[in-house]
């Protein structure tokens, strides 16, 4: 897939490819031409008496030559590199348009910091493959095939391969060398990798790493990732440097091989001296890109191992997919769970049985239930998170996987129990960023989720920038904010996901009033571990080990003394104590 992507975005820029190589091949060809023009310059000022007029056309030509390669060298760096960031920022965009696409369970089995090193590192690597390592092997080829012919033209065909001698042995170390450092840059990368996991979780987790002060244990932790990532730069170093001197003696050996061969030569007066420095000249310019196989190869081999690695996560299937037909409207709020048991992939267990719920439309369920009992399962698979298995739940009659992911999403309003709030203005994090609101309607959904107050007495209120992950403002605000954002789409199906549990009582009762007047005639489903937020709902469910146990109204179940009687019972049973305390 990610070779793919690299083939098309070739192919749709093949013109630009074709002028851009062709100019590469021109300078190249260009270049070579200064040798030759040397020589003869040399030869013409030899002669006793030489004539003026020879050597200013053969300046005239120098001059042409310099000029020629600076043109045509600038258009093809334009074109041909142009293109290699042009393909760097379309395999960045693809790559991002994949992780969109891709389930939260393939997040699960990720690491952040990984992630971001296939975003930056490896196809930093893939650009600087097709960019100037292209550039370069293009460019040093046909340097060196017309060098060479110009060489055995200058002397001749022996000599020529005489010098050219040390050439094979010095491209077998290259590729053995190549082999090495390909295989020592993947650790760079792994290593790469766990640093920047490392920095990401501590970053995140800074509050809770100072709360139990583990920031002596995390620079440890972060020391041994750090010297392990030197290791393995060192390691790959000790043999890359292996490769200038190596290629240096080479040429050592082809210049003393030249300069006894050919020099003889000129003085046995076989050749002129011109031809020499001439020879000299294409053997001189043959060494850069010789030099450079070295680089080449590191670059191209590293390319690949980076192309390999985004192929991988190109291949990862998109696993919550779309029927062809798919339903492209909203939904109007019916809710039918039927018969639905749920593994995580890969779980043995079901974390969801047999569950059976109705929910009319304009109604609202209350899930309450010990800590993890399937709650926040239940209404993920509502959002089609994971895959749910056909005929398990329907909206409106039609069953989930029939309908459009985009417009399935859409017609939910949901506030997660991890709720996140981006480094925004409060504005911009309650409108998700979308200009269709007006600022009445923030307000009012600011005001519905009792945070209005406290957003007009921040700095900026609505245009205060909020820390990452919303670390200037308190639990409670951040939970409000995030209830703000899932009002103001006045969805048809609003899910709270323990999003009332920073928030205190009286704050809690105003919101559910709030939202009893607001969504009269839409559905609602309220998750809660304090009672007094399900109390009210039409239905509610007791969910044990992933079963329905209880399920009734507030009331009946009430009636019933069983797990919701009791823990409504420690409930109320706390607060009385705490304002019996208070009031004593
Ligand atoms: N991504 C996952 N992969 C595998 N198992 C998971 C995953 N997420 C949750 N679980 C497991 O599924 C079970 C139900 O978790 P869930 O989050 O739905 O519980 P919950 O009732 O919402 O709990 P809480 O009240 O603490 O939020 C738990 O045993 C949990 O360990």
């Amino acid at each position: 897939m990610g070779k793919k992507i690299l083939i098309n975005f070739i192919k749709e820029h093949k013109v630009s490819y074709t002028i851009g190589v062709t100019f590469m091949l021109l300078t190249s060809y260009i270049q070579t031409l200064f040798p030759k023009v040397l020589g003869d310059t040399i030869d013409i000022l030899k002669v006793n008496n030489f004539s003026n007029k020879d050597v200013y056309i053969n300046i005239a030509y120098i001059m042409l030559i310099a000029l020629g390669t600076f043109v045509t060298t600038y258009a093809w760096r334009n074109l041909v590199i142009g293109n290699a960031r042009n393909m760097e920022c379309h395999l960045r965009e693809k790559l991002f348009e994949h992780f969109e696409k891709l389930s939260p369970e393939f997040y699960n089995r990720r690491k952040t910091g990984d992630l971001i090193a296939y975003a930056i590192n490896d196809i930093s690597a893939v650009r600087m493959t097709f960019g100037p390592a292209t550039a370069m092997s293009i460019n040093g080829i046909v340097i060196c095939l017309i060098s060479i012919y110009s060489m055995a033209r200058a002397i001749n065909w022996k000599v020529t391969l005489l010098a050219l001698l040390p050439i094979p042995i010095i491209v077998l170390i290259m590729t053995k060398i190549g082999g090495i450092v390909r295989k020592r840059f993947k650790k760079v990368q792994e290593n790469f990798a766990s640093i920047s996991d490392r920095v990401q979780e501590n970053i995140n987790g800074i509050r809770v790493i100072k709360a139990y002060v583990q920031e002596d244990k995390e620079v440890e932790k972060f020391e041994v990732l750090n010297e392990k990532m030197s290791e393995s730069n060192l390691d790959m170093i000790r043999v890359s440097s292996y490769v200038s001197p190596l290629i240096e003696i080479c040429f050592t050996i082809s210049f003393v091989l030249n300069l006894i061969i050919g020099g003889n030569m000129v003085l046995e007066g076989s050749i002129s001296l011109g031809s020499f420095v001439a020879f000299n000249g294409y053997l001189t310019m043959i060494m850069s890109p010789i030099i450079s196989i070295g680089r080449i190869i590191t670059i191209f081999q590293r390319g690949m191992a980076s192309l390999n690695r985004l192929n991988e996560i190109f291949d990862t299937e998109i696993d919550i997919k779309e029927i062809e037909d798919c339903v492209r409207s909203s939904i109007d709020g019916d809710v039918e769970i039927k018969d639905l048991s749920f593994n995580y992939p890969g779980a043995e267990e079901a974390v969801l049985k047999d569950i059976n719920i109705s929910i009319p439309k304009g109604h609202t369920l209350g899930i309450v239930g010990k800590t993890g009992s399937g709650k926040s399962t239940l209404v993920n698979l509502l959002l089609r998170m994971y895959n749910v298995p056909r005929g398990k739940i329907y909206f409106d009659g039609v069953d989930i996987n029939d309908y459009e992911l985009k417009s399935l999403r859409d017609s939910f309003g949901f506030v997660p129990q991890d709720n996140f709030l981006f480094k925004a203005s409060v504005s911009d994090n309650i409108k998700f960023f979308k200009q269709i609101y007006e600022d009445e309607e923030v307000i009012d959904a600011t005001k519905n989720s009792c945070i209005f107050d406290s957003v007009m007495s921040l700095n900026d209120d609505f245009n205060t920038v909020l820390g990452e992950r919303g670390v200037n403002i308190s639990g409670g605000q951040k939970q409000r904010i995030s209830i703000s954002r899932a009002l103001i789409k006045n969805p048809d199906i609003l899910i709270l996901d323990d999003s009332l549990s920073a928030v205190d009582t009286i704050t809690e009762t105003k919101i559910l009033e709030n939202l009893r007047r607001l969504r009269g005639n839409k559905t609602s489903i309220i998750i809660a571990h304090r009672m007094s937020a399900v109390m009210e709902a039409d239905e509610i469910i007791v969910l044990d080990e992933g079963r329905i146990v209880e399920r009734g109204t507030h009331s009946e179940l009430l009636e019933k003394e069983g797990i919701y009687y009791d823990i409504y019972k420690s409930q109320f049973h706390e607060e009385d104590n705490e304002f019996g305390n208070e009031a004593s």
